[in-house]
């Protein structure tokens, strides 16, 4: 049972309803795992020894079982569509460029994406879920001007098609364009260190606009990182799309029986270089890959971790605290940081490294966390005393918090990260950013409706983006669900006060940089014990 003092915010049925969903999410995820053949491991010798066999699907993605791709060749029919080039892959799909056997598809693309799912059950239902939320949210009108939707994917059509193992689902959408990862390789091959500190900026605040109408349509992303941000580009073609052949001497028999005869390379792998950096005038984010979006009304506990472990934010790594919409604040920070240094903020080491610096395995989340704490520490400061009570039983090993400085160490690595373009002015403006959106208590976060409106971004701000602000801004709820917000609220705290009697009061400080607009509970917490 969570302590009171979260409880306090939520509800006390809704806190038991959230226990059972955890133990449900736990139970789901092992039998997953067990499910998947991980005999192959992300390090054992790729099956075709190439100097970019990284960004080439390992064999252990097909073969017999659940959680495995579908074998894709060029020019295979998928549905109506017929197949033109490779996109890119993930953990769970493999996404190819592809035209409509009509020439132009029922919502006006010539070129589409089709992202083929593996054909795990449990996968496939939250593709299926993935496929229907951006369905709804493209239907979706606040009414407004729906200041921010444009920069989220849309999703066009699903089908399903017959696998080896089961049927693999398969979402139509728009091909959009490299992904932000993409760039940041680019920038990194071609020496330039950062992004453009003008772009960087505008993908920031374009992002953020984005989040805000997710978050305001009820559902948060759950999984920002540069991969799953795609920036759009007129006329979008993928790579050279190179067959790499199987070199089977490195293959399991039973998988090459399943396998393609050749992987394809994608656009990350070949283009590095042939493209342009981005331009302030063409830059253009997308938010892509719903697969691990939720409800706002439904936080989660507990999810598969793809994202990059050093995005997460402190209620992620110190577990049993209820996982929000405010993670993908936390996330669009940490890329805000890195595309306008060009360093990460807090980088932590994934796997483990051999004496030549190769990667061996892949390291525990136990020891990854115990990694990733500290360095939030330092950068951030000492965390709320609530905090440090979960942090104990949490099983991180407990610091040295009278040599920890309260307001950590952000400034100085801001002076020492900043890109030569930023005044002093803006440093100052972007340390406010940083630290609104880098709050420790998720319930005091900045939202992304309070950060598009900081002053950082005031400079790049155009006419239009004003007043499309300002018709977000102007939204007000309708009487009727304004009176129903308010009695939901009353019955909350209600069902916190009964399940709160006969507990102890513990007075808990106030949090350094509360956003004001945004409502905190209470600051007097009740626990337990
Ligand atoms: N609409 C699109 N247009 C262009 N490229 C795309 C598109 N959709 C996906 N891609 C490319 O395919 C890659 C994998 O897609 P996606 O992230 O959706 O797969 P996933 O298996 O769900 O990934 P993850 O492991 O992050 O969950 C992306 O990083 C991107 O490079």
């Amino acid at each position: 049972m969570s302590t009171l003092e979260e409880e306090s915010c939520t509800g006390f049925a809704y806190a038991v309803r959230r226990q059972l969903r955890s133990l449900r999410e736990a139970a789901v995820e092992w039998r997953n795992n067990k499910e998947i053949d991980f005999s192959y491991s992300k390090c054992d010798p790729h099956p075709f020894p190439h100097p970019e066999s990284d960004r080439l699907e390992h064999c252990y993605k097909y073969g017999e079982g659940k959680g495995k791709f579908l074998p894709v060749l060029l020019n295979q029919q998928l549905g109506n569509y017929t197949v033109k080039a490779k996109l890119g892959h993930g953990n769970f799909a493999s996404v190819w460029q592809a035209e409509p056997t009509t020439g132009v598809s029922s919502h006006g693309h010539e070129s589409v994406a089709v992202k083929v799912c593996t054909n795990s059950k449990k996968d496939s239902k939250d593709d299926v879920a993935e496929a229907k939320i951006l369905l709804k949210l493209g239907k979706r009108s606040d009414g407004k001007g729906d200041f921010g939707k444009d920069h989220i994917i849309k999703v066009d059509e699903y089908f399903h098609v017959p696998g080896h193992f089961g049927d693999h689902f398969c979402i139509v959408s728009e091909a959009i364009g490299p992904s932000l990862d993409y760039y940041f390789n680019l920038v990194q091959k071609q020496g330039l260190g950062a992004f453009d500190y003008g772009v960087a900026k505008k993908v920031t605040f374009q992002l953020l606009s984005a989040t805000a109408w997710l978050h305001k349509a009820g559902y948060a992303h759950g999984d920002i990182h540069p991969h799953n941000i795609l920036m759009k580009e007129q006329g979008f073609q993928a790579g050279r799309n190179e067959k790499r052949y199987l070199e089977p001497k490195n293959t399991k028999a039973k998988d090459l029986k399943y396998m393609p005869p050749y992987l394809v390379s994608c656009i990350d792998g070949d283009d590095l270089g042939v493209r342009a950096p981005l331009t302030f005038e063409n830059c253009d984010a997308r938010l892509a890959d719903f697969g691990q979006t939720f409800k706002k009304s439904h936080p989660r506990r507990l999810y598969k971790m793809t994202t990059p472990k050093g995005n997460r934010s402190p209620e992620w790594v110190i577990k049993r605290l209820p996982i929000t919409e405010s993670i993908d604040v936390w996330a669009i920070a940490c890329i805000a940081y890195r595309m306008t240094t060009g360093k990460h903020l807090m980088f932590v080491e994934e796997r483990y490294t051999d004496a030549n610096g190769k990667y061996t395995q892949k390291r525990t989340k136990a020891d990854i966390n115990i990694d990733h704490m500290p360095m939030m520490v330092g950068l951030l400061g000492t965390p709320p005393s609530w905090l440090i009570k979960r942090w104990s039983s949490s099983g991180l090993p407990q610091l040295d918090w009278d040599s920890v400085r309260a307001e950590g160490t952000l400034h100085e690595r801001i002076q020492q990260d900043r890109p030569a373009s930023m005044s002093d002015a803006e440093a100052v403006l972007f340390e406010d950013f940083l630290r609104k959106a880098f709050a420790w208590d998720y319930r005091h976060r900045a939202t992304a409706k309070d950060l598009v409106q900081h002053e950082w971004f005031q400079s790049i701000l155009t006419k239009e983006d004003r007043a499309a602000m300002e018709a977000m801004l102007a939204h007000r709820d309708s009487k009727l669900k304004a009176a129903f917000k308010r009695g939901f609220k009353k019955l909350r705290f209600l069902s916190a006060r009964i399940g709160a009697l006969g507990a102890k009061k513990v007075e808990f400080p106030a949090e350094p940089f509360v956003v004001e607009k945004i409502p905190v509970p209470t600051i007097e917490v009740l626990r337990l014990d």
